[in-house]
């Protein structure tokens, strides 16, 4: 069987800089991108259109088996279009982003995905950015990243991002659903976000976003390296 394409794994809360970071990388190794916080988020926006109730775990799983998207990668991000429609601006919200964390939590739904989210690995390589990259769905990466900060910074974070959208933000408000979002992702019974066993933690709180990515790409060129 011919060698599958090397993986480095990002995973860790929201806010904690994963997207941010992890498009540096590709972007610096020229490898491929999977942003895995979005096809569950398309996942929500899909049972939104169709009505389906985010608590009925089979008329979900039937819908992520069957999920019309495309993911494009342009000048200005990457272009979501789902079932036909752009979706990439409705899929940022925080609503989205918590309505994709209920449905993420059914162990029907993740299994459906798995294979989705599996294709993504061609060479040269890829970077994944998730809650379970390391631990369920790339358990052999070569590289594993675990990143973290406190919930007051990562609200702080996703206030100051919110603001320089022109939209009209309240810190409290998002912290509450930073931390809730937290428990559930941390508490549900399958695939919880956790470090993988072999994975470096990394605390961004204090450090900047070229901190960050020097960091990880030191220790991950080091890696890849004493594999070969
Ligand atoms: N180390 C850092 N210092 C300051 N700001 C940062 C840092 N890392 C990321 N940010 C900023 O925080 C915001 C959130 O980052 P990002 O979207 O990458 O987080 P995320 O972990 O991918 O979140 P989610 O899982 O919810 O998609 C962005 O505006 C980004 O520019
Ligand atoms: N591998 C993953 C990725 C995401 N989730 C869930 O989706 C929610 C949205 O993710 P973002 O990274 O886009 O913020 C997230 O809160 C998780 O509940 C997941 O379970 N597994």
């Amino acid at each position: 069987m011919a060698d599958l394409a090397p993986v480095i794994t990002i995973d860790g809360p929201s806010g904690a800089g994963k997207g941010t970071v992890c498009q540096r990388l590709a972007q610096h190794l020229g490898w491929h991108l999977l942003d895995s916080g979005a096809i569950y988020r398309v996942l929500a926006l899909a049972a939104l259109h169709h009505e389906v109730d985010l608590e009925n775990e089979g008329a979900l799983m039937a819908l992520a088996s069957h999920l019309d998207v495309q993911f494009t990668p342009t000048a200005d991000g990457v272009k979501v279009v789902l079932e036909g429609e752009v979706v990439s601006e409705q899929l940022r919200t925080e609503q989205t982003g918590n309505a994709a964390s209920k449905v993420a939590a059914y162990p029907a739904v993740r299994e459906a995905l798995l294979r989705r989210q599996r294709a993504f690995r061609n060479d040269p390589g890829l970077i994944a950015d998730g809650r379970d990259m390391g631990t369920v769905v790339f358990p052999d990466a070569q590289v594993k990243i675990f990143l973290d900060a406190s919930a007051e910074e990562r609200a702080n974070r996703r206030c100051k991002q919110l603001q320089a959208k022109g939209f009209d933000v309240n810190f409290e408000h998002l912290l509450a659903e930073i931390k809730e979002r937290d428990d559930r992702d941390r508490n549900r019974p399958v695939a919880p976000l956790k470090p993988a066993d072999d994975a470096l933690v990394v605390d961004s709180t204090q450090m900047s976003i070229d901190e960050v990515v020097e960091r990880v790409l030191s220790y991950a060129e080091t890696k890849l390296r004493a594999g070969h």
